[in-house]
């Protein structure tokens, strides 16, 4: 795990390192030119942006530094009336070497590759005019772009796109890693992310906003088995959920459940007339939904998947959140929460674990805003659900997160093999399991949340994503990733 800093904390630690005397610009100049210096020849130009504010700073000092080295170098820098003592000689130091200044983007050009010293975490407004056309331009160009702190347009700390934001390659991170990085928007620009902590200490960089979960959680050791093992020892699970026309979605989260490790599991699908029995996973048992909802009978209950709205899924869930069974609450019953005022109450009384796993329509209609409003600031919204409801909660998307308030997770792993249907439901069959192996509700969010994506990582890798891969599929590679990684211990 690595630790996640919001702006105004990089703010603070940037203020005392500075006080503290260390030369925070030209380090990162350095380690901007070195970085480049290792990718490129002395035979072709780097394109070196930079903009007003101290991510231009540092890349003012890379540009220095490398026609130091002696690469040939176009510079194009507007807006400078704001720059400090170290960029201004860097900049003198840049011309005196030969450096080649520009004022606008030539037509034709010829570059090896671009360093992004537009803007780094001062970005706070959308950009406009002139700075989003040479985006834009840039991101046309065919070139490998080197950004700075990070790509110029994306939001530090929450991954939104303002205007326009560079498209990297690489991205070279300085003192702490960002969550926009990470989440919504931030992959698909970052390209590959490399930190420089400047000399930084982890003493220095106390104060960590999120932590991005970017291996398998130690959590594993917990669900290593004895030689003695039985089924009793690894907890039952109860699915409900399958309205009409959506029996699937129950199955897919038991299914999961099973191939996750839980010690049985029982489906409970409320659609009259709906199978007793899957054909392709016959270990599943089945119930009615009353049998399910008896006290103690179960180490943990999904609730939702294909649930419906009608009275008997607000009764259910009810009853589910007046018993003490840990619950993982996914679709339906999510929305059932945010439409039932009685519900959430019930919820936020509750002194049994219970993990919400909505996605960002689904949030939305927790909190009584669009998905917009959450997609625009996701740790930020989950911080809220928390408050909210009492509860971990687990915002899905590209970057989940998890947080139990206490706790926030940003998870690293995932791919667009992963937007197919029902997917929802293996992670919330998948969560369920650790809950009912003995992991608690962040714990168990926590390695769900990972290994789903990270089973998303390998169907890329393997060929069957990220186009077409399935839900089901997802849950078996799960299955194989846990058992290496605990095998592996
Ligand atoms: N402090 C240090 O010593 C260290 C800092 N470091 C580096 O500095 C970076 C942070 O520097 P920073 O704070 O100067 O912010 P930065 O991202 O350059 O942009 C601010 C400028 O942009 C402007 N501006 C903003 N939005 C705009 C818009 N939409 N359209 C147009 N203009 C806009 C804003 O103007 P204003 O809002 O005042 O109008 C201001 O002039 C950080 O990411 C890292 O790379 C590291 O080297 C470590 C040492
Ligand atoms: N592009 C992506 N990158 C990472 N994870 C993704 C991506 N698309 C979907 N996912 C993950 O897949 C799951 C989709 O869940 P959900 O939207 O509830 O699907 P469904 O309603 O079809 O079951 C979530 O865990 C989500 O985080
Ligand atoms: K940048």
């Amino acid at each position: 795990m690595q630790p996640l800093f919001l702006r105004t904390t990089l703010r603070a630690i940037e203020t005392r390192a500075l006080a503290a005397g260390l030369p925070l610009m030209e380090r990162a100049g350095l380690a901007i030119a070195q970085f480049t210096h290792e990718r490129t020849d002395l035979e072709r130009r780097i394109l070196v942006l930079a903009g007003p504010g101290h991510n231009g700073g540092d890349a003012l000092v890379a540009a220095a530094e490398l026609t130091e080295l002696n690469h040939a170098v176009d510079l194009l820098c507007w807006g400078a009336e704001t720059r400090s003592d170290t960029a201004r000689v860097a900049y003198e130091q840049f011309l005196a070497n030969g450096g080649r200044l520009l004022t606008a983007l030539p037509r034709y050009a010829n570059w090896q590759m671009a360093i992004d010293g537009l803007f780094g975490i001062g970005l706070n407004r959308p950009l406009q005019g002139d700075w989003l056309s040479l985006i834009e331009r840039i991101n046309t160009c065919d070139l490998p772009v080197l950004a700075i702190d990070l790509p110029s347009g994306l939001c530090s700390d929450t991954g939104q796109i303002l205007g326009a934001a560079i498209q990297a390659n690489w991205t070279l991170s300085f003192i702490g890693l960002k969550p926009g990085l990470f989440t919504l928007q931030g992959r698909d620009h970052a390209g590959e992310i490399y930190l420089d902590t400047l000399g930084l200490t982890s003493e220095n960089l106390a104060g960590a906003n999120a932590q991005l979960v970017n291996q398998m959680p130690a959590t594993i050791a917990r669900l290593r088995r004895p030689r003695h093992a039985h089924k009793g020892m690894f907890g039952d699970v109860g699915v409900i959920g399958g309205g009409l026309g959506m029996v699937g979605a129950p199955l897919l989260a038991g299914r999961a459940a099973l191939l996750l490790g839980a010690g049985r599991v029982w489906v409970s699908a409320l659609a009259a007339g709906a199978p007793a029995y899957d054909p392709l996973m016959p270990e599943l048992m089945f119930a009615p939904v009353d049998q399910l909802l008896e006290p103690d009978n179960l180490a943990a209950l999904v609730l939702g998947p294909g649930l419906g709205t009608e009275d008997v899924a607000v009764e259910a869930l009810r009853q589910a959140l007046a018993g003490a069974v840990p619950l993982v609450l996914d679709a339906d019953a999510l929305n059932l929460l945010a439409a039932h005022k009685p519900l959430a109450r019930q919820l936020t009384k509750r002194r049994a674990p219970a993990i919400l796993t909505p996605h960002p329509l689904e949030a939305a209609r927790l909190l009584g805003c669009d998905t917009a409003t959450i997609q625009a600031d996701r740790l930020q919204a989950t911080a809220e659900l928390v408050k909210r409801y009492k509860a971990c909660v687990v915002l899905k998307g590209a970057g989940s997160i998890v947080s139990d308030g206490k706790q926030t997770y940003l998870n690293a792993s995932g791919s667009p093999a992963l937007s197919s249907p029902g997917q929802g439901d293996v992670l919330a069959g998948m969560i369920a399991a650790l809950l009912a192996q003995g992991l608690s509700a962040i714990e168990a969010a926590q390695l769900g949340v990972y290994l789903h994506g990270r089973a998303g990582d390998v169907a890329e890798q393997t060929g069957t994503g990220p186009i077409g891969h399935t839900a089901s599929e997802t849950a078996q590679f799960a299955r194989r990733l846990l058992n290496q990684a605990v095998l592996a211990l």
